[in-house]
Order: structure tokens, then C-alpha cells, then sequence
């Protein structure tokens, strides 16, 4: 199927075999990277310190990355890595791989492990930023070091594109970025970022693993809202509240799901292309959507994660009110976090949200606000699509099937929208519904073999980009 299947491509010129001291210096070189604690809080909370130190790091553990002659590195908005590897064929359109250094930050409890130790354990290396993302940064890095080191040229040029507050949303590292390629005229064939992974164990009677690469991400709004009501003795208090009628309005949004999507968006194709992995019945139901489309959706709403995959969800994650026990609060806030279902708009969800509310006494302020993502090509012709199922089908021989799908999370590249059509969210690793709540959760941790394979999937990427598998149209410029 696709490209592997129009038989012209090549093998990768420069086998993903690593000796043991390069093996331990990978490990090594990672553990050392989560140590540094990278932490977002806010656009205006970020840890400068920890990422100016996170710069010098990386050029410390890559030093042939950095002093390349073909590889121009660039410093944005003060803490974000842009490198520009020129491929020897100025006919190949380029392409982007992404990843990012700041990290969420970790509660000082619940975890078998320190946070930002760094520290190896029963096979894994354990702490914020395994999974999310330090571990896509440093094997991206780590496999062009080694394939430097091997004296390996690229063909096609490509961008490296690392940011620093992806996780409090981009506006310094990856916005920055996209608009200096803007306007520089560069125009990307696609672009791989941080997203879905291979997944295992998260649908009941699919016992294979099966990959998911997101071409689409759902759209998101962050939404105050606010009650001010007359603030007085708490001896005496009014028959309301605004902490009383601040929580019901959330409680009710919280109890009131949005409508059912499902049938609209990639979800069905998602799930035709899984359907021949399933056992008889579930694999007749899942082919024949039409007749059976709403029971899988019934089904896939009793689910939180799969039913975050046919609606519109949303999330209370704040709430701020009162200033002394005995004092009726003037204002109550509370801040809902709410993620678009790709068939919705912005628009429509605040006028849904409006109608579940019906309170004239709540005030809403939309804080952020941006519709789902476009969805990404993922046929036989669409580049990006085919390397990384061709890249997956060598790395990860026993995972027959890969499928195009949707990330429910949202991720960097969604500012590159003006310079590709076809943005890929996929992480060469697999994910079990425990190391999915590990993200952004406690006891973060990636397993030694896995993160290998993370790198050796980016050093195969890499040549398999480089291989012939499409007519040079015209030279392009960095
Ligand atoms: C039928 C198939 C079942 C599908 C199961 C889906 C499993 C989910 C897999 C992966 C999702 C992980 C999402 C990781 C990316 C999230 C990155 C992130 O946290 N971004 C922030 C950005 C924000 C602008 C600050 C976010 O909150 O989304
Ligand atoms: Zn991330
Ligand atoms: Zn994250």
C-alpha cells in the first residue's frame, strides 16, 4: 500500500543498529535532559533559567548536530531551537520534524520516583517530560548526531523545530517560528509533531496493538465565567450566592454532554480501517457503520476516552471565589477548559454552552479560543502519511494496521498551518491506558528499549524520507 507498495523506494542506506556505548550515552543523554526542570506555568510563568540551561545541554550532548556546516541553528523568541539541515537535492520539498523541552509541572507527591531525577529503575527512566516530550526532542536529536556521526547527507532538507511553551500555548516558541518560515517563503511537504502513538489496551476485544496517526486535532476554548454579586455579612446570608449560582451553572454544564458527533469527522474512517482487526461480530459492525454507526456510538460514549473521540467535552478546571470566612463573596470564577469536536466550530459550542447556562447573571469571557484543526491527507499519494506508515511497518513489524485518527490533546504544529496541508501527530511508541494518565499525571516513565526504538524510527525516518519517491517539481528555497 502507498508509497511501499509503488516499489519505489529504497531501503535505508545506513542501518539502525547502535553499539553499546552509543546505546548507553542515548540513555544517558536523555536522563540528563529530565533532570532539567523545564516548567510551564503560564505564557508569563515560564522556568527561563532551566531552558537557557536546556539550550547549552543540547549542544553539549550534540556537538556534530551543532557544528555542521550544512546545519544552520537559530535561538527564537529566547528559548526555541530552529535547525535548517540542507539536504544536498534542493529539489525535494522540505519537510519538519517537531518536538518540545517545557513540561508540565509534577506534584511534589505520588510519585515512586522524583520527577526531575532522571533516575533509571526496574528498565525504565522515570520523570516528567519521558513521554511528553522530552523524549521526541533528544531522539530527534540523538538520531541525526548519529547519523552525522556515520557521515550520512541528507537528500531532502529539513526543519527541526523545537519549542519551549508548547504546554501554555506556543505563542513564543512554535508561533514565532512559523511566522519567520512565513517569511522566508518556505513551504513544507509535512510535518511530524508529538500526538497519537501506538495504542494497546484501550478498546475492550481488540487485543492488537494497532498505530494512530492523528491527522487532525480537535479545537479547544478556555471560557471564564464570572458572577458579581453584593457582597455582605456571612451572618445573614442571601437566599443566592455567587459561589451558589457560579456552581450550579458549572454543575449543569458539567451533567449536560454535548451532542453525540459521531458519524461526522475522521472518526469513521478511523474505524473502517481498525475494522478487520476485531473479532466476528465487532468486525462486521465496525465495517457496516451504517446500519450499526449508532450503537458503536452509544458504546464509545461509555468510555472517557473514546468519548472524548465523538463529542465536544468539557472540562471544569478552575475555580476562584471568596476572600474570608465570614465574608459573602463578591465574585466567583471559574474557568472551563472544553475541546471541539472536529464537526463543530468555536462559535457553536459558546452558543450550546450559552443555552445550557441560561443565567443572565453569568458573565462569560472566552480567555483562548481556536476551531478544530483541517484534517491531513492520508492517502496512497500523501507523502508524510506513507513515511511514517512505511517507517512504522519496518520499526514496528508485528503492528499491522495503521490508522489515520484524531488528537484529542492539542499540539505546537497547529501554528504551522500556513506553510503545510499535511501536519502528522504521531510518537513511535506504545501507549497503554496507565502511561496515558501517566501524561500530564504522575509516574511519567519511558522504558529503555522503547526509547531506542524511538530513535532508531527517526534515524530510519529520516533516509526513508530521503529515498526516491517522487518526481522533483522545482527547487525550493530555505
Ligand atoms: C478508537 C481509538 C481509541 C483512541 C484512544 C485515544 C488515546 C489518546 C492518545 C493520545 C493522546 C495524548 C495527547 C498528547 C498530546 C497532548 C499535548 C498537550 O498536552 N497539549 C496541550 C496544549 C495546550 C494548548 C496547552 C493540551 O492541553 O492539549
Ligand atoms: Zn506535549
Ligand atoms: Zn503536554
Amino acid at each position: 500500500k502507498g508509497l511501499k507498495g509503488q516499489g519505489h523506494q529504497r531501503a535505508p542506506q545506513i542501518p539502525s543498529q547502535f553499539s553499546p556505548g552509543e546505546r548507553f550515552a542515548m540513555k544517558e543523554a536523555l536522563k540528563g535532559a529530565i533532570r532539567i526542570p523545564t516548567v510551564s506555568f503560564s505564557p508569563e510563568d515560564i522556568n527561563a533559567t532551566a531552558l537557557a540551561e536546556f539550550g547549552e545541554y543540547i549542544r553539549t550532548v550534540f556537538p556534530t548536530v551543532f557544528k555542521t556546516s550544512f546545519i544552520r541553528h537559530e535561538v527564537i523568541g529566547d528559548y526555541s531551537h530552529l535547525l535548517t539541515v540542507r539536504g544536498s537535492d534542493p529539489g525535494l520539498q522540505p519537510y519538519m520534524l517537531m518536538a518540545h523541552s517545557d513540561v508540565v509541572p509534577a506534584s511534589d507527591g505520588g510519585w515512586e520516583v522524583p520527577p526531575f531525577s532522571g533516575l533509571e529503575r526496574d528498565g525504565f527512566i522515570h520523570g516528567r517530560g519521558t513521554l511528553d516530550n522530552k523524549n521526541s526532542l533528544m531522539a530527534i536529536l540523538q538520531a541525526l548526531e548519529l547519523l552525522l556521526n556515520r557521515n550520512y547527507i541528507p537528500r531532502r532538507s529539513f526543519f527541526i523545530a523545537l519549542g519551549h511553551d508548547e504546554e501554555v500555548s506556543g505563542q513564543n516558541g512554535a508561533q514565532k517560528i512559523s511566522a519567520l518560515l512565513q517569511a522566508r517563503g518556505t513551504k513544507l511537504a509535512f510535518i511530524v509533531d508529538e500526538g497519537n502513538f501506538i495504542l494497546d489496551g484501550f478498546i475492550p476485544h481488540l487485543k492488537k496493538p494497532f498505530a494512530m496517526i492523528a491527522v487532525s486535532e480537535k479545537g479547544s476554548i478556555n471560557l471564564r465565567l464570572q458572577v458579581n454579586m453584593t457582597p455582605g455579612h456571612s451572618s445573614a446570608p442571601p437566599k443566592e450566592t455567587s459561589i451558589g449560582v457560579l456552581a450550579a451553572a458549572i454543575s449543569r454544564l458539567e451533567q449536560t454532554p454535548m451532542p453525540n458527533m459521531f458519524g461526522s469527522g475522521p472518526l469513521k474512517m478511523t474505524l473502517q480501517e481498525l475494522a478487520h482487526e476485531f473479532p466476528f461480530p465487532a468486525n462486521i459492525i465496525l465495517s457496516n457503520l451504517w446500519l450499526f454507526g449508532p450503537l458503536v456510538s452509544r458504546l464509545m460514549e461509555r468510555n472517557y476516552i473514546t468519548n472524548a473521540l465523538v463529542r465536544t467535552t468539557t472540562a471544569l478546571t478552575m475555580f476562584n471565589a471568596g476572600v474570608k470566612v465570614n465574608v459573602i463573596p463578591p465574585v466567583a470564577q471559574a474557568i472551563i477548559n472544553i475541546r471541539i469536536h472536529p464537526a463543530q466550530t468555536v462559535q457553536e459550542v459558546l452558543d450550546l454552552v450559552k443555552n445550557i447556562v441560561t443565567d443572565n447573571r453569568i458573565q462569560f469571557h472566552v480567555l483562548t479560543a481556536f476551531d478544530p484543526l483541517p484534517v491531513s491527507p492520508s492517502d496512497h499519494q500523501a507523502l508524510g502519511y506513507q513515511l511514517l506508515r512505511q517507517t512504522i511497518q519496518s520499526i514496528f513489524p508485528e503492528v499491522s494496521t495503521v490508522v489515520p485518527g484524531i488528537c484529542i490533546g492539542n499540539t505546537d504544529s497547529r501554528h504551522y498551518t500556513n506553510l503545510t496541508t499535511s501536519i502528522y501527530r504521531f510518537n513511535p511508541l506504545y501507549l497503554h491506558p496507565q502511561s496515558f494518565r501517566s501524561i500530564h499525571g504522575i509516574n511519567e516513565k519511558i522504558s529503555v528499549p522503547a526509547y531506542e526504538t524511538q530513535v532508531k524510527f527517526i534515524f530510519e525516518f529520516i533516509q526513508n524520507a530521503d529515498a526516491d519517491q517522487e518526481p522533483a517539481p522545482h527547487q525550493h528555497e530555505l
